[in-house]
């Protein structure tokens, strides 16, 4: 299921490719916490290196039998409302996600302890964050025969799943063609065959983010306030970290106090992890508080070179498209990125809010153009997020989607499946 690619310029007897892959299911679940190594303090003189500091451990909140919960987040600061476009481009407050405090073991056990509740899978869990729309979709095809009136309940049931004109006009044309092909006389069998075209029209977002093919691999991470980017960057260090990846985080929210205490929460996560003591992982912030964020980003990629990271990932400040002064910002950063390594950045992730419907396609527009994305990840998709804009993404700007976000615990940023989605959609 999982096809997030490591890879290491290491040879390939089976292949003869140069680069070995790991996938997050390959990761055996750790036993022995241990402290991440620091790196060697080898870097240029204005980085500021955050060496993990003791930040009191996260609490578990929810039982599960998975060991992985060990790292589960704290309990949840509230997510942030979807970002509508403002009036004018004034910047907004960076909310702070608040990590809660430690709870107090009780005294002594209980005597009698129910069994902790499995914790849903999280293709469950993005079933039930689409059911929604799932349910309306799916509604469709309980009607008795295939006729006008079944299209039509079915374009507006995917129009109300923000699929957008166009990849609504193209799904049911594509749709109607291969229904009159088949000779379908069934409705379910309609629903089968959406999901197929749904499917092909999604595939082209199914894509592995790669490791290791540059030294190091700098990635950018922009999007919106509160679109869910420290998280799913600290998800991501968690996974490059059992991976054994070394990597550097640019703190480049450099006006949000917490923005570097935020990744240290989850560097100290991995940290707890047992990670080291399974190879040469480790993770280090790159921060200075109100300095300039393009200029924290260009001494994080210097310093990746120095210390012979494998990623660098700057985490940049939530900004709408509409602020043109911000968006001139990233490009920027992007341009002291390329002063600092030629090659680099070679991934530019945009965080979109899966809640945020046609907005989040108003979003991968705007910083697409502005930027030259590579990728996406799409958080939220457990909320009320309706899923369809995935399908308006693919037909209007098919940047591949890397991650999807169905919660906010480490395993629930997964890779995405066309074919997983489209049935979640329609299940
Ligand atoms: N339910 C759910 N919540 C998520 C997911 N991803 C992130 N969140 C939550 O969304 C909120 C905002 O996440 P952040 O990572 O702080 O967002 P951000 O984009 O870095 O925010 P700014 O830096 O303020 O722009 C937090 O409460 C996260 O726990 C997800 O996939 N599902």
């Amino acid at each position: 299921m999982f096809s997030f690619f490591k890879k290491k310029p290491t040879p390939d007897a089976d292949n003869g490719s140069v680069f070995t892959e790991v996938g997050f299911a390959d990761l055996a679940p750790k036993t022995a916490p241990a402290p991440v190594v620091a790196p060697a303090p080898a870097a240029p003189e204005p980085v500021v290196p955050v060496i993990h500091e003791p930040l009191a451990p996260a609490p578990e909140v929810s039982p599960s039998s998975s060991t992985l919960e060990v790292l589960a987040p704290v309990a949840a600061p509230e997510p942030l409302a979807p970002v509508a476009a403002p009036a004018a481009p004034v910047p907004q407050p960076m909310p702070v996600p608040e990590q809660a405090a430690p709870v107090a073991a009780p005294p002594a056990p209980a005597p009698e302890v129910a069994a902790p509740a499995p914790r849903a899978g999280w293709l469950q869990r993005l079933r039930d964050g689409l059911r929604k729309t799932g349910s309306s979709l799916a509604s469709v095809f309980s009607r008795t025969k295939i006729d006008d009136a079944l299209f039509e309940e079915l374009e507006e049931a995917l129009l109300m799943a923000d699929a957008g004109v166009k990849a609504t006009e193209f799904l049911l044309e594509t749709l109607k063609q291969r229904v009159r092909e088949a000779r379908c006389t069934e409705p379910q069998a309609v629903k089968g065959l959406l999901i197929e075209v749904l499917t092909e029209l999604l595939l082209p977002l199914e894509r592995s983010l790669e490791v290791g093919r540059h030294n190091p691999t700098v990635m950018m991470v922009v999007g919106v306030n509160g679109a869910g980017k420290t998280t799913s960057i600290g998800k991501l260090t968690r996974h490059l970290l059992e991976a054994e990846q070394k990597v550097l985080m640019a703190a480049a929210d450099t006006f949000r106090a917490a923005a570097r205490e935020q990744l240290a929460v989850w560097a100290q996560r991995a940290d707890g992890s047992g990670v080291q003591a399974q190879g040469a992982g480790w993770v280090d912030i790159v921060s200075q508080q109100g300095g300039d964020p393009a200029a924290v980003t260009f001494d994080a990629v210097n310093a990746g070179r120095a210390r012979g990271c494998d990623v660098v990932i700057a985490d940049t400040a939530g900004r709408l498209p509409t602020q043109l002064h911000l968006m001139e910002e990233l490009k920027k950063i992007k341009r002291v990125i390329t002063k600092a390594q030629p090659d680099a950045p070679h991934e530019v992730l945009l965080v979109v809010d899966g809640n945020t419907g046609q907005n989040a396609l108003t979003q991968v527009r705007a910083f697409d153009d502005a930027l030259g994305l590579t990728g996406l990840i799409v958080t939220k998709l457990d909320g009320t997020a309706k899923g369809g804009v995935l399908a308006a993404i693919a037909r209007e700007r098919p940047i591949p989607v890397y991650f999807i976000g169905v919660g906010e615990k480490l395993e629930d940023l997964q890779t995405f499946s066309a074919r997983e989605f489209a049935q979640a959609l329609l299940s």
